[in-house]
């Protein structure tokens, strides 16, 4: 008969045990699994990048219900272990439950710590530790504005940074002069705050907080300076407690957490702890790597299988913040004893830290560039001594900048298979080889989708990607790919070839003949698959509505607040007493709360109802501006040479001639032109997708600028003579865009990645951009204005309202929509 293994608690340590123990000996329990919280087992570490708006719940289950029905476990959620009898060996849970063990293990993780303010009790404060938090943040973000995160720290950065995502005002307040000083040295953290303040976060540092302001909800933050903050959601990430209440009721020996031994045995026999509430050698981890490890022991050791037992973990982080690449391990301070070898480029943003005693590298820090993380961390493990050749751990043996201490390769080859490679979700290498070799994976992607190897922090993707070439052989390393998401293995560029031969004409079909993992497809495949098809068939393809993004299928931007922006559109930013009287007339009759020139020189009526779109649409009688589109958004132009004293040429008119042609073009993601009529440059050309600049007796045009988070000045493409050249050039380079960028890729991020000399080269040619020219104009001539199409075909106009019986919360950036399958994007901006 089999034994019964009982475990409280439902999360990443804990299941990842049980995961360790079926391989090993499948048989030998009855498992009873017991998690507080109402969801399967989730990948905690991702509920920054759901905040952030990267992924949904969905995306970042590790073990879905089914999971659990296959290996025969009984699943209890929504149930909280409340008591343990360890003399009749059963425990009892807050909904009445009373289940018996032979093997009782406590998972129970971690508390978030609150701070004890005055106040904190208040509406609008909150912790950053589970699913529902995660909500809780994304439902404020819609209705306020004002975000404080208190806590420098890893949680609080990545919390700060989806805030931002969601369009909160943020600001960080810690209690130290340098963030993030766990993890980083002085030098590092500066950076880092650098970074961070460019991407909009505000940082009040050497803070100590007092109380919390506001009646019910909160209000701001005061601090003991006696100065203030303002604030409608108050985060609080500073540190974590283990949950041991139930162990300390229980008789378990508890200091600050489960006392365990290197065979995770707490002090009462039969009763096992692990992960963040267990307590090893003194040391409680707070990271997923140690926590895996702890696993595999206890797993052994429940299995029946020889362990050495848990010697403890050395630890390395990496800042999960888009933009911005942070990578700490082991001991990087300068203590006695210690040397540090340092480079800084100021110019690129890079600075590296190696910390060495006696010879080994015992810590390090990297910012800017953190591709060598996984080295070094594999060096700080093994403790290879490189007295008198320190340089070569960053230089090479040549001093010359290669990898070093031996190379990725080299660690590799040298790692023992039941090393950690991938810490986020301890993966070894031998798991990642066996993948590889026996099921035929042969990409980042497919490996991640078999091991879940890189599909977290990204951290040692470079060692990932060293143990496939190494496995595979240099002649296969080409093979090596990843598709365009996790339903698929295929590239964009085999996907649209596939479309091009094989003349598919659906997303299903695509997924059929490809062969998509998820027949359903997801968030990330389908609005792509729909703009391939429609680039490749404009004709013969049928716009996919339910694979557009939220916004698209209202033809309409949703604001936080549930209701809607319409902007019309103002061809080059002009416009005329009676347009202005119409839109005007149109705001009173529908009470638009608000009435704002946007910074496409255009007009946003903000605060519509759903229900009068059609009707101001009618009432209006302008295009749309497609403000909430992948298309061509605005072209903005400077008075130029009809006014201004110093215009060359006629901005103004090349602008409406060029919005006037452009306009309606789906495009991989949103386009913004630009037209100014000298190099005083006054319409900001030099960071549009396409700017034109006139100069005497012609014009230049730049290409792959970007204002916004991450601003690049545009290239110049070419010099022209007259407006015909400009308009062929610019629709060669919209053509040429169209047909080879990845979809949801702004052309400053393709420019950067193909190179402006291959655009130039793929355009150099007249004959080549005459039949790019020919290919878009065949698209832009089947482009029709939706909202006049609603207005004016009855079956439309049933759909469209039928999309709003389908999404009665009409705020469908919310958790709910996500679940329902709408696709919903970061706002858009004009
Ligand atoms: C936003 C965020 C980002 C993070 N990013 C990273 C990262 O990038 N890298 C990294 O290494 N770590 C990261 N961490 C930390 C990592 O998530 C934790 O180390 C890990 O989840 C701990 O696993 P655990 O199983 O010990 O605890 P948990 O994952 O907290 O699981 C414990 C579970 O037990 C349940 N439970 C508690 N008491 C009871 C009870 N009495 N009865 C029943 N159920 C109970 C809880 O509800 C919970 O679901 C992050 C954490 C957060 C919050
Ligand atoms: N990328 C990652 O690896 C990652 C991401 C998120 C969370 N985590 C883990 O989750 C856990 C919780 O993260 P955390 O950042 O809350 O914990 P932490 O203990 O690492 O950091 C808390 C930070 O808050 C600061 N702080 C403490 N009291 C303060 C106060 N009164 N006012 C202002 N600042 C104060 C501390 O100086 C510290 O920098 C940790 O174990 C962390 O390692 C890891
Ligand atoms: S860019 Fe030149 S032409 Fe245009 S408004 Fe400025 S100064 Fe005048
Ligand atoms: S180490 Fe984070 S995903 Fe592998």
């Amino acid at each position: 008969m089999k034994q019964k293994l009982v475990m409280a608690g439902n999360g990443m340590a804990g299941v990842a045990f049980v995961e360790q123990l079926l391989k090993l000996n499948p048989h030998k329990y009855e498992i009873t699994i017991i998690g507080a919280e109402p969801h399967p087992n989730y990948n905690r570490i991702m509920l920054s990048s759901v905040l952030a708006g990267d992924s949904e719940l969905k995306d970042i289950v590790l073990n879905d219900w089914d999971w659990y029905r296959d290996n025969q476990i009984t699943l209890h959620t929504g149930h909280t272990v409340t008591g343990i009898d360890a003399k009749k060996k059963n425990i009892k849970t807050d909904q009445g439950l009373v289940v018996e063990y032979d093997e009782l293990v406590l998972a129970t993780g971690s508390l978030p710590f609150m701070l004890p303010l005055p106040g904190a009790d208040k509406e609008g404060v909150i912790a950053f530790r589970d699913i529902k938090d995660c909500n809780t943040m994304i439902e404020t973000s819609k209705k306020h504005k004002k975000a404080v995160v208190i806590g420098g720290g890893l949680l609080g950065l990545e919390a700060a940074r989806g805030l931002l995502n969601l369009n909160m005002e943020v600001s960080v307040v810690h209690i130290f002069q340098h963030l993030m000083e766990r993890q980083l040295d002085p030098t590092g953290s500066k950076m880092l705050q650098e970074q961070l303040e460019s991407q909009g976060m505000k940082f009040l540092l050497e803070k100590q907080s007092d109380s919390i302001i506001g009646k019910k909800r909160v209000q701001g933050l005061k601090f003991k300076d006696g100065t203030e903050v303002e604030a409608d959601l108050v985060v609080m990430a500073v540190g974590i407690k283990p949950n041991v209440q139930l162990a300390r009721d229980s008789g378990i020996e508890v200091n600050r957490g489960i006392v365990v031994n290197d065979f995770m045995q707490t002090s009462v026999p039969g009763i096992y702890s692990l992960g963040e509430c267990a307590e090893h050698r003194g040391i409680v981890y707070g990271l997923v790597a140690p926590l895996y490890e702890q696993g595999a022991v206890l797993a052994k050791k429940l299995a029946g299988s020889e362990t050495a037992g848990y010697a403890g973990s050395v630890l390395s982080t990496k800042l999960k913040v888009s933009g911005v690449q942070v990578f700490s391990a082991g001991r990087f301070t300068d203590e006695p004893g210690t040397k540090a070898l340092r480079v800084q480029d100021d110019l690129s943003g890079i600075y590296k830290k190696v910390v060495f005693q006696d010879g080994k590298v015992v810590g390090a820090v990297l910012f800017g560039d953190t591709a060598e993380g996984s080295k070094l961390f594999s060096l700080i493990r093994k403790g290879e001594d490189f007295t008198g050749r320190e340089r070569e751990v960053l230089f090479g043996a040549e001093g010359s900048g290669g990898k070093g201490g031996g190379g990725t390769a080299d660690l590799v080859e040298a790692m023992s298979g039941d090393e950690i490679v991938c810490g986020c979700n301890g993966v070894t290498k031998d798991t990642i080889v066996e993948a590889i070799k026996e099921k035929g994976c042969v990409s980042i992607g497919e490996i991640k989708a078999c091991t879940k190897a890189s599909g977290s922090c990204g951290g040692c993707k470079p060692l990932v990607e060293e143990i496939l070439a190494l496995t595979l052989g240099a002649d296969n390393v080409q093979k090596v790919q990843e598709g365009i998401c996790g339903c698929t293995l295929h590239t964009r560029d085999e996907i649209v070839e596939a479309i091009m031969s094989m003349k598919l004409t659906t997303s299903k079909e695509v997924m059929h003949v490809l062969e998509w993992k998820n027949p359903e497809g997801c968030s990330k495949c389908r609005p792509a698959l729909n703009y391939y098809l429609g680039m490749v068939f404009p004709e013969e393809h049928d716009d996919e509505l339910e694979s557009r993004f939220v916004n698209e299928r209202n033809h309409a931007n949703i604001q936080k607040d549930g209701t809607f922006s319409v902007v019309p559109r103002i061809y080059g930013g002009v416009t005329t007493p009676e347009e202005l009287q119409r839109i005007a007339d149109v705001a009173k009759k529908y009470d638009v709360p608000l009435v704002k020139i946007t910074g496409g020189q255009r007009i946003d009526l903000l605060g519509v109802k759903k229900d009068d779109l059609p009707h101001m649409w009618k009432d209006l009688d302008m295009p749309s501006g497609y403000a909430y589109g992948k298309a061509l958004r605005t072209v903005k132009t400077c008075v130029g040479n009809t006014f201004c004293r110093f215009g060359t040429q006629d901005s103004i008119g090349m602008g409406i001639a060029m919005e006037k042609k452009f306009e309606r073009l789906n495009t991989p993601a949103k386009i913004k032109l630009a037209v100014s009529g000298c190099p005083r440059n006054c319409a900001e050309s030099t960071i549009k997708d396409l700017g034109v600049v006139a100069i005497d007796g012609g014009w230049e045009i730049y290409v792959g600028g970007n204002g916004g988070t991450r601003v690049r000045a545009a290239e110049l493409l070419v010099k022209v003579k007259t407006e015909d050249e400009v308009l062929e050039w610019t629709g060669a380079f919209l053509q040429h865009y169209r047909e080879t960028a990845n979809f949801n890729e702004r052309t400053a991020e393709w420019v950067q990645r193909v190179g402006l000399q291959n655009v130039k080269d793929a355009l150099a040619l007249q004959a080549d951009r005459e039949a790019l020219v020919a290919r878009i104009e065949k698209t832009l001539g089947l482009m029709k204005d939706p909202w006049q199409q609603i207005i004016e075909n009855e079956d439309l106009r049933k759909a469209f309202d039928s999309l709003t019986a389908r999404s009665p919360d009409p705020s469908a950036g919310g958790a709910d929509n996500r679940a329902q399958g709408a696709l919903v994007e970061k706002p858009p901006t004009e």
